[in-house]
């Protein structure tokens, strides 16, 4: 087992806001997080990379990954998992770029910070890797600042830096969401074809449960906080149990006369 979440619970200010949330995770599997604006989701996956916004704290439970309870780390240990064991996709990588920096000045510093790489050793392996996330012109990305690059070149290079290590774990929150249809299409299918390629198993966080039904082995569906339904895509596309996941079902839309979930 990669990840074994046990009765989880996160409080902001002291106030309980996501409670008792158990799930797992074999490696290279991928689940997908769905519900409604405020359901909890950010918080969950933010709570597994130590980094929770504001005020907010674990309050009970366990994040046991690699067989260790990682739910409490302190900011030196928690350098030695993030970015190379579990790495994160933000909804907006423009967002966690510097605008200052070049994207090439980053990605090599990024690189070298997590390894022992020479520069030039960097270098190459950032052009590898944009490569791969089909960015025509590596080398001009690389010389290139965040703002000049569109929305979606900004989340291949996102999603290139997050993968730079094969990390166990890949948490991507709304990872397409900023982005208009056709390019969200283009990087859900590069997204889960590198996620493969590095057997990283992946959680990611989406409104939309025909995205989720499409990229993942099992769902997790939340709402005020709390889990409402879980388990594989399958049983809960086919035969969901709680009201509102099929009320998230019935809302998708239809494509082509055929459901995009179907
Ligand atoms: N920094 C914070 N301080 C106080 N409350 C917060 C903070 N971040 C999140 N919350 C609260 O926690 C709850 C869950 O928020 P969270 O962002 O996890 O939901 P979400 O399902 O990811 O929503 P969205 O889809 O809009 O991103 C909300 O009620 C929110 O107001």
């Amino acid at each position: 087992m990669l990840l074994d979440v046990k009765n989880l619970s996160i409080a902001y200010q002291g106030k309980p806001t996501v409670s008792d949330v158990n799930f797992d995770l074999q490696a290279g599997e991928i689940m997908a997080i769905v519900g409604e604006s405020g359901s909890g989701k950010t918080s969950v996956i933010r709570a597994i990379l130590g980094c929770l916004s504001g005020n907010g704290q674990v309050e009970g439970g366990q994040i046991n990954f690699g067989g260790r309870d990682i739910a409490h780390l302190n900011n030196k240990e928690w350098l030695s998992i993030r970015g190379k064991d579990i790495a994160m996709i933000f909804q907006d990588s423009g967002n966690m770029l510097n605008p200052v920096q070049t994207i090439g000045k980053q990605f090599v510093e990024y690189l070298q910070l997590h390894s022992s790489m020479s520069k030039s050793e960097a270098v190459e392996k950032a052009c590898a890797l944009l490569t791969r996330m089909n960015l025509p012109d590596p080398q001009r990305v690389m010389e290139s600042h965040a703002f000049e690059l569109s929305g979606g070149m900004r989340q291949r290079v996102g999603i290139a830096m997050a993968l730079a290590f094969a990390p166990k774990l890949l948490l991507a929150d709304e990872p397409t969401s900023a982005l208009d249809v056709t390019t969200q299409a283009q990087i859900v299918d590069e997204l889960m074809q590198v996620v493969h390629e590095a057997g990283s198993a992946m959680i990611i966080v989406t409104h939309n449960i025909g995205v989720a039904a499409h990229m993942a082995d099992k769902i997790m569906v939340m709402a005020g906080g709390k889990v409402v339904e879980y388990g594989s895509t399958a049983e809960v596309i086919e035969h969901p149990q709680a009201d509102y996941t099929r009320t998230l079902l019935q809302a998708v839309p239809e494509i082509g006369g055929t459901r995009y979930v179907g």
